[in-house]
């Protein structure tokens, strides 16, 4: 709705029209309603009922107490929900109790398979001691034939109370509940169909997007590829997927492991966010803090190799929660600066952090534990991947155009210096170019080469008497008359004035000389029509010259000039040559 309201100020300005409102007002509410709907309505991620008189235990010991009234000798606190647990970060040993009763479901379950160490022992009323910690329940693990006993599974099949140690650096957040073997495995294959089908997603966007980094060369593909590829990896290791494959990884170096996917994939996703948004040349400021925060990456990429869980998980949720305010606010101001493509990063972005809150929000108890709470992160990563592979190509389309509009300028400019404003045919400096390179041609292929220049007779006096406008439509008019009489190969150009050169290629003399002729008789029985419909007469004097090897252009332009020129001393109205003079009628 945000976002809507957003792009209507951004689309309209401040006058946006009342159909539209109304449109998005409409969309607005629909939004809204699908979000309440999906959120509320959609089925719970674990149907299965928590663990009974669940208490959280004032005791840190390494071993469960002992001694006659060890379950007396422990104040205990009972947890406000039963369902959703969350002890947040201990660095001691937590102590959980619960009670199995008769009749109850057989299957305990702890859903967060990253706890470092889980211990569950059953009080032994008769001795007042503790079992020995219980056997997790034993799988067939995904691949190969051993049986695996990594996932927080306990078969409890004799009623009592029983003490669950839980020791981890991360935050301990998690569900305690009892359910049946069936129920377990069913949700097991949820749960697997569902990462199949969000790590499935982001292979099919590593290898499409791969393949255009490849033919492409953008380096916003590589952060692209990056990011999506370390959100892979973290939530691979994340949802203890891991373990799957090789059920004896080291705990801890799967989550060191972890940590480095999350901060390469942020200094993934700083770079591309830096680079998309052009923000080394568009916006220093937020450039300068996006360097900070790829240099604080660094150190936490660094720091959770050394430091204890606990530092590094407050670490990263500085260095996450930084670098969520700065994409938001860089794609702001890059769509403030009218950068099209920076709206599908805010989206993308807007995507995780909402996933992230609808997480977090369930975990308190606002939203309703579900399907899509449970894994909010994962819907928005997904999400997020998605619109950012929209925001790649969106951009590539506009680079694209832009560098369309790039190459149409650079051609009109092109074409513009070689073209004279008022008749549209080659200026001089196309001549001289024209003229050099026909020259050589010429030369090299022993081919003949004529050259024309045509000057307007007594155009002095046309001008004083009907003006200098219709004596720039006497120049069109004439111009158009030399377009027409001569081959699309023939170089027209104005020389300058009233004065107009024509380069034949692959024409001798006497060919020239029938152009020119023609040209003549042209222009003396097609007038210039006034706009009073009035016809004014024109007539030209032409020299025609064939090149002489070896005589430089410039010495074959003196020689047509010097054959006009005799033209005009004959008497105007004709075609000169240095060959043999064609006179026309007067
Ligand atoms: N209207 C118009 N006149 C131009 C343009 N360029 C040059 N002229 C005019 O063309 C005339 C050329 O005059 P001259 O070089 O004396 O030649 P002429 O009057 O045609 O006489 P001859 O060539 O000897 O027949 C000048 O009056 C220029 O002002 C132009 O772009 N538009």
């Amino acid at each position: 709705m945000v976002y809507s309201y957003a792009f209507r100020r951004h689309l309209y300005g401040s006058q946006a029209p009342p159909w539209a409102i109304r449109h998005h007002v409409l969309i607005d509410l629909s939004c809204l309603a699908i979000v309440v709907a999906v959120l509320f309505f959609s089925p719970a991620a674990f149907a299965n009922q928590p663990v009974s008189h669940l208490q959280l235990m004032d005791y840190h010991g390494a071993l469960p107490p002992t001694g006659d009234n060890a379950l007396e000798s422990v104040s205990a606190t009972p947890l406000p929900d039963q369902q959703n647990i969350n002890l947040g970060i201990n660095i001691e040993p937590v102590w959980l109790q619960f009670k199995v009763e008769a009749g109850d479901p057989p299957i305990v379950q702890l859903n967060n398979p990253l706890i470092h160490q889980i211990a569950l022992h059953r009080y032994l009323p008769e001795t007042s001691t503790f079992s020995a910690p219980i056997q997790r329940v034993a799988f067939t693990p995904l691949l190969g034939d051993e049986l695996g006993r990594w996932r927080p599974v306990f078969e409890l099949t004799e009623p009592g109370t029983y003490w669950l140690k839980l020791s981890s650096p991360q935050a301990l957040r998690f569900q305690l509940s009892q359910t049946t073997l069936p129920q377990v495995n069913s949700d097991w294959r949820g749960f697997l169909l569902g990462q199949g089908l969000y790590l499935g997603m982001l292979l099919g966007l590593l290898v499409y997007n791969g393949v255009l980094l490849r033919f492409l060369k953008n380096s916003n593909y590589f952060w692209y590829l990056g990011f999506v590829g370390s959100s892979a990896v973290y939530f691979f290791l994340q949802k203890g997927l891991m373990f799957e494959l090789v059920p004896a990884f080291p705990k801890l170096v799967n989550e060191a492991l972890l940590f480095t996917a999350l901060s390469i994939g942020i200094i993934s996703a700083l770079s591309f966010c830096r680079t998309f948004l052009m923000l080394p040349e568009q916006d220093r400021l937020m450039d300068r803090l996006f360097m900070v925060f790829i240099v604080f990456g660094l150190v936490c990429l660094v720091g959770t190799w050394w430091l204890p869980g606990h530092v590094s998980v407050k670490m990263f949720s500085v260095l996450g929660l930084g670098t969520m305010t700065l994409f938001c606010l860089a794609s702001w101001r890059a769509l403030q600066r009218r950068f099209r493509p920076a709206r599908w990063l805010l989206m993308g972005w807007s995507a995780l952090i909402v996933g992230c809150l609808v997480f977090i929000l369930s975990i308190y108890g606002v939203l309703p534990h579900n399907l899509v709470t449970y894994y909010g992160f994962q819907f928005g990563s997904a999400l997020e991947s998605l619109l950012l592979s929209v925001a790649l190509a969106d951009r590539i389309n506009l680079l694209r155009r832009e560098r369309e509009t790039l190459v149409k300028e650079k051609l009109r400019f092109a074409t513009m210096s070689v073209t004279d404003g008022l008749t549209g045919l080659y200026n001089r400096r196309y001549l001289n170019r024209h003229l050099d390179e026909s020259v050589q041609q010429a030369r090299l292929q022993h081919q003949p080469l004529s050259l024309v220049m045509l000057d307007i007779d007594h155009f002095k006096v046309f001008n004083d008497r009907w003006g200098h406008l219709l004596g720039d439509k006497a120049l069109q008019h004439f111009a158009d008359i030399l377009v027409e009489a001569v081959c699309e190969e023939d170089a027209v150009c104005r020389f300058g004035g009233e004065e107009f050169t024509i380069v034949l290629r692959h024409q001798p003399v006497q060919q020239a000389l029938d152009v020119a002729e023609r040209i003549r008789t042209m222009l003396r029985t097609t007038p210039l029509m006034t706009d009073a419909n009035q016809a004014i007469p024109l007539t030209c004097t032409i020299g025609v010259v064939q090149y002489q090897v070896p005589e430089s252009a410039k010495a074959f332009i003196a020689r047509a000039d010097s054959a006009l020129y005799q033209g005009k001393e004959g008497g105007r109205d004709r075609v000169m040559s240095d060959l043999m003079t064609h006179q026309g009628s007067t």
